[in-house]
């Protein structure tokens, strides 16, 4: 068995081993001592390999794919290694015979299917990148929903479309992992790294074209060399993951880079469009904007929130949908039907894999089902082209649906082997089988209460085990006595355990052949039905894609309603134009947050249009505090929501098609990688000033601010020319430098705003107004003593801040002014008690128990007279 092992165990070296062995997968050697530690299971050992003991540990079969999902999750890979035979049929060939194994599947996390494996509402991509003479393309696959897409790309964009698809697998050759190390590395992404002949995009074509059962591929498109190699690649680890069993994969799509909205993994991240900066799903735009029902249309909306559109038909088609799904009065009743639509894609992947069982059967016909309800709602009435086409899909699947619904029961079992998920009625060779093995049944409870009393031991129990098949069990108690004549004639002794004896009888071995072979005979013919069902689902897959399409189409067109309806958004309107105009814009993830405590929202204008061939840019400064990194945001989401055809968070807005959005907003160090903070804000900046053309949408939040003042101004004064002379982008450029703000005079397009606060008795009041103008100050000082700065703090700085802008004004150098100050006078001053002393909280009680309504002008100047008392104490 070792040698079988190890044979095995050398055809998959980077992943573990689950090796079969009757109801365990057994690991062994550094597998086992791996696995141990990352599913916190003991290791044990078993037998000698070189006169050393072999480490080993296991997991019980049934409760596998747990165990799988905390593997794939730290980041192993599985080779499922199954028995291939049943032992009995292995000693047919020899007393010592080894059962036949081999690995049937190599589990990796780009290649799930399992429900349990899955997020429902997410995409599972696995990807592969692809280098030829220079030209990049990237391929990438959903098997659990069929989705497969390829796109050239240039080097430069890598990065920033890998952020966009977030794979759970990227494959690479060797050459292609040592050119782009440092970008893949940045977005924390180690590809798994696959021979260079899974490249090869002559053998790609072949692959291709057998996996679709087509002469050509030029029905689906013409590819370039790379992208066939690219997609050779993903169709090539598919067969060795699934050894051979190809996933039901739909012809390959070709996406454009320029149809898209282009956004890189830096502006990705700080906009936190899928993902909150601490990498949950959670306080995303997607968290929050999410009210589709299905996992389908959530995975849909995900999908467009990653990669906003660029195409104006196509917009504006995806706006009539979500205009239609905020008006029509039949939303709810619609939504209510979706809700009981079980996730299609996943359940069809899973049957084309042959992974699936009785419940994908019933979630196939449950999904058509639904789908001829939601059809027959709509059908009858006038819907915009998105919503037509999707009704369109819906219908046709009667023949389908009706042989499911006369085959299956209402809610079958889990599992194929169990059988049971067959409806009465379908199959008549089955009723007939199941009669027999229930009348059986029926016998062995009559058998059982003849036993009882032939022997007069009432607690006698006839019961069933896979090892003993059905005995007749009494306590140990009996066993005397049923082992003793005349009993013992009747009853033939089986086992012993520590409570109980076990017998059989010759009646009982007949009725058992009797019952298993009519129960065996139901479980085949149950079978059989499964595969016919099956097949006939896989013959429809194309269709049945196309329909859970189509379902998810509506969901999202209804979820995208809802939330417009329920939050008052509105339609913006888009054109070719370069207009940027926002009224009464609000960013929903922030108005979610703070409606959740009951607090309002303030709602700001924004206007970036820009003249013909020149930029338009916004100078906003205001104190800390203010809103200004929300204002920025805000008015980036906004963009990106219209540009997914969705209703924005505004009383209206024009905005003329954005082709990039870029943001620094924020900084983070990368130390890991040696980049300091400043560091990492300058390559970002870089990257936008390389990269941004007219039709970009540009939000700088404190640029410069690492450094040292001047040198900070110095770099933001230079980039904000750059941005207006060069780049000529729409854009908002949040800073704290007010010498900035002289610019708005000098630069065409750029223009100051600030966010307003009141200042109240020292204390600064944030109103989170934005308007037209300059701010003055930044008022940190006060800012940090609302953060609980001690006083002696805020008052020593207060006066170094005074010193300085005085200095300032009086062109002292600063230097020899710091000179001037008391600098000890911080270390002098006491720092005051944090505590109120026993007077002032006795004159605080004091206060607090005057009534002034009810005193009379007596009483009250006696307590005047008392509060002066308690104060001079
Ligand atoms: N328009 C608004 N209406 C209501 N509350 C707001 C608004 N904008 C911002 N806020 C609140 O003010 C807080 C601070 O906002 P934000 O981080 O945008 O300020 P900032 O001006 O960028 O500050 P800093 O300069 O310190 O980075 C937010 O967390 C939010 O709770």
């Amino acid at each position: 068995m070792m040698a079988q092992y190890l044979e095995i165990k050398a055809q998959y070296p980077d992943a573990l081993l689950f090796y079969r062995m009757g109801d365990f997968y057994e690991m062994f050697f550094d597998d086992a001592v791996a696995a141990a530690e990352a599913l916190d299971i003991a290791l044990t050992k078993r037998g000698k390999h070189d006169g050393e003991d072999i480490p080993m540990c296991g997991v019980p079969v049934h409760a596998a794919e747990g165990y799988l999902l905390t593997l794939i999750r730290k980041g192993f890979r599985v080779a499922v290694g199954e028995q291939l035979e049943s032992p009995e049929e292995a000693k047919k060939r020899g007393y010592k015979a080894v059962v036949k194994r081999d690995v049937v599947r190599l589990v990796t996390p780009g290649t799930l299917t399992e429900e349990s494996l899955l997020e429902a509402r997410r995409h599972n991509y696995l990807a592969a990148l692809s280098c030829v003479r220079d030209e990049w393309a990237l391929s990438w696959a959903d098997i659990s929903t069929g989705a497969f897409q390829v796109m050239s790309v240039g080097q430069s964009r890598i990065g920033a479309e890998i952020a966009r698809l977030a794979p759970s697998e990227l494959l690479t050759t060797e050459a292609v992992d040592e050119s782009m190390r440092e970008v893949l590395s940045d977005l924390g992404v180690y590809p798994s790294i696959i021979g260079a002949s899974s490249f090869d995009s002559t053998a790609a074509d072949t692959r291709l074209c057998g996996l679709f059962g087509v002469k050509s591929l030029a029905g689906f498109g013409s590819f370039s060399r790379v992208e066939l190699s690219a997609m050779g690649a993903v169709v090539d680890y598919l067969d060795i993951t699934q050894k051979g069993r190809l996933p039901l994969l739909q012809p390959p799509k070709t996406e454009t880079v320029s149809r898209l909205m282009q956004i890189d993994s830096a502006t990705r991240r700080n906009l936190e469009l899928t993902q909150s900066m601490n990498g949950g799903r959670a306080g995303s735009l997607l968290a929050v904007i999410d009210k589709t029902v299905t996992a389908a249309g959530a995975r849909l909306l995900e999908r467009r929130i990653s990669s906003p559109s660029r195409e104006l038909t196509l917009i504006h088609a995806r706006q009539e949908a979500v205009q239609w799904g905020l008006e029509t009065s039949i939303a709810d009743q619609l939504r209510d039907a979706l809700r009981r639509v079980p996730d299609l894609d996943r359940s069809l992947s899973r049957l084309g894999l042959d992974r699936g069982g009785p419940r994908d059967l019933a979630a196939v016909r449950n999904a058509l089902s639904q789908a001829e309800t939601i059809c027959e709602t709509l059908d009858n009435t006038q819907h915009p082209e998105l919503i037509t086409d999707a009704v369109g899909s819906l219908s046709g699947h009667d023949t389908l649906l009706e042989l499911l619904d006369s085959a299956l029961v209402a809610e079958p079992p889990l599992m194929l082997r169990d059988g049971g998920f067959v409806a009465p009625g379908y199959d008549p060779a089955l009723d007939e089988a199941r009669r027999l093995r229930d009348e059986g049944r029926a016998v062995i409870a009559q058998m059982q209460a003849d036993y009882a009393e032939a022997s007069g031991v009432q607690s006698l129990k006839i019961k069933h085990n896979n090892v003993l098949g059905y005995f007749i069990e009494t306590t140990a108690t009996h066993a005397e006595k049923m082992m003793s004549a005349p009993l013992s004639e009747t009853f033939i002794h089986r086992q012993t355990t520590a409570n109980q004896v076990r017998f059989t009888t010759v009646e009982l071995s007949e009725l058992e052949t009797r019952i298993l072979n009519a129960g065996n005979e139901a479980l085949e013919i149950e079978k059989r039905v499964y595969d016919t069902l099956k097949s006939a689902i896989l013959a429809s897959a194309p269709a049945l894609s196309l329909c859970a399409l189509g379902l998810a189409e509506i969901d999202l067109a209804l979820g995208l309603g809802h939330l417009a309806r329920s939050r008052d958004w509105s339609k913006p309107k888009v054109d070719t134009s370069r207009a940027f105009r926002i009224e009464r814009g609000r960013h929903p993830v922030v108005e979610d947050a703070l409606s959740r405590s009951g607090e309002p929202f303030i709602a700001n204008d924004c206007d970036l249009t820009a003249a013909d061939k020149g930029a338009s840019v916004t100078l906003l400064t205001g104190p800390n505090m203010a809103g200004k990194s929300t204002y920025l945001r805000q008015n980036a989401l906004i963009v990106l929501l219209a540009q997914i055809g969705s209703f924005v968070p505004a009383s209206a807005a024009h905005i003329g098609l954005v082709s990039q959005i870029f943001s620094r907003v924020g900084a983070s160090d990368d130390l890991a990688r040696g980049r300091s903070t400043f560091m990492v804000e300058m390559v970002e900046t870089a990257a936008i000033l390389n990269q941004a053309d007219d039709h970009a949408l540009v939000i700088l939040d404190e640029i410069g601010r690492g450094t040292a003042t001047y040198d900070g101004l110095s770099i933001a004064w230079a980039t904000l020319e750059h941005l207006q002379s060069v780049n000529r982008v729409r854009g908002l450029f949040a800073t704290h430098y007010h010498e900035l703000t002289q610019l708005a005079g000098t630069l065409d397009g750029v223009k100051n705003a600030t966010v307003s606060v009141k200042e109240f008795d020292g204390e600064v009041i944030f109103l989170h107004e934005v308007r037209d103008g300059a701010a003055d100050r930044s008022y940190g000082v006060q800012v940090a003593q609302l953060a609980g700065l001690p006083k002696a703090v805020i008052s020593r700085a207060r006066s170094v801040l005074d010193a300085l802008e005085q200095g300032e004004r009086d062109r002292t150098s600063p230097k020899a002014l710091i000179d001037d100050l008391p600098l000890f006078s911080a270390a002098s001053t006491a720092p005051e008690p944090a505590v109120l002393s026993a007077a002032d909280s006795e004159l605080q009680d004091k206060l607090d128990e005057l009534l002034p309504d009810e005193m009379t002008p007596r009483e009250a100047l006696q307590a005047l007279y008392e509060l002066k008392a308690l104060q001079k104490k």
